[in-house]
């Protein structure tokens, strides 16, 4: 039996393909008055579900949907006076709208294999045909955020329903990216 969880508004009614050919668009917040707006250039990347607790979700979803985009891609082009780091701690630097709580871009600035890339909510564009999400991460991590461990099982075959097969941390391809820059790094790997 799959969940009852709601996985995502947006992905809930089945997974919508997006277009190869995307060129970015705008980011737009839930404000109603003075939105906050960031420009991204481009095609995006590894757009996925994720179930951690530190990414923004609509209300009532168990995932966020978040991809990256190239930092030089990525401009804040109206309202920014209203954006404020969520964890200055953290890798991903989350700019949140103080006043409606959505997330509009996260840098990564730290050395690390994702430097130079921005985390983005693509479900906030205002333009359509973003890529859809191709696997779903952190999915264990939704307990965090009070889901029922009873529900697991249902939750990950409601996933794979959706063609988001779900991964405990990030996809294998994204996990290799990671430990590769890390054993160079180390000189453990030496090309
Ligand atoms: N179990 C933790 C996992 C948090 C986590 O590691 N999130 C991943 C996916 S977004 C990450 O890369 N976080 C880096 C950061 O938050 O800066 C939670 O749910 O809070
Ligand atoms: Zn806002
Ligand atoms: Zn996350």
């Amino acid at each position: 039996m799959t969940s009852t969880v709601t996985i995502h508004p947006a992905l809930d009614g089945g997974v919508k393909q997006g277009s190869a050919g995307f060129e970015g668009g705008t980011l737009v917040c839930a404000c109603a008055s003075r939105p906050v707006k960031v420009a991204i250039k481009g095609q995006i990347a590894h757009n996925h579900a994720c179930g951690c607790t530190k990414c923004w979700k609509p209300e009532g979803a168990a995932f966020s949907i978040v991809a990256v985009a190239a930092h030089e891609n990525v401009a804040v082009v109206e309202n920014g006076d209203k954006l404020a780091v969520v964890d200055a701690s953290a890798l991903i630097q989350r700019h949140a709208c103080k006043e409606c709580g959505v997330h509009m871009y996260g840098p990564v600035e730290r050395d690390h294999p994702f430097k130079g890339l921005d985390f983005i909510h693509p479900e906030r564009f205002g333009e359509s045909g973003w890529p859809e999400p191709g696997f779903a991460a952190f999915v264990s991590s939704i307990i965090e955020a009070g889901v029922d461990p009873a529900e697991m099982d249902g939750v990950r075959a409601r996933l794979r329903e959706l063609g988001l097969e779900p991964y405990d941390c990030l996809s294998p391809g994204l996990m290799d990216y990671i430990a590769t820059w890390t054993a160079r790094k180390s000189g453990v790997l030496k090309q």
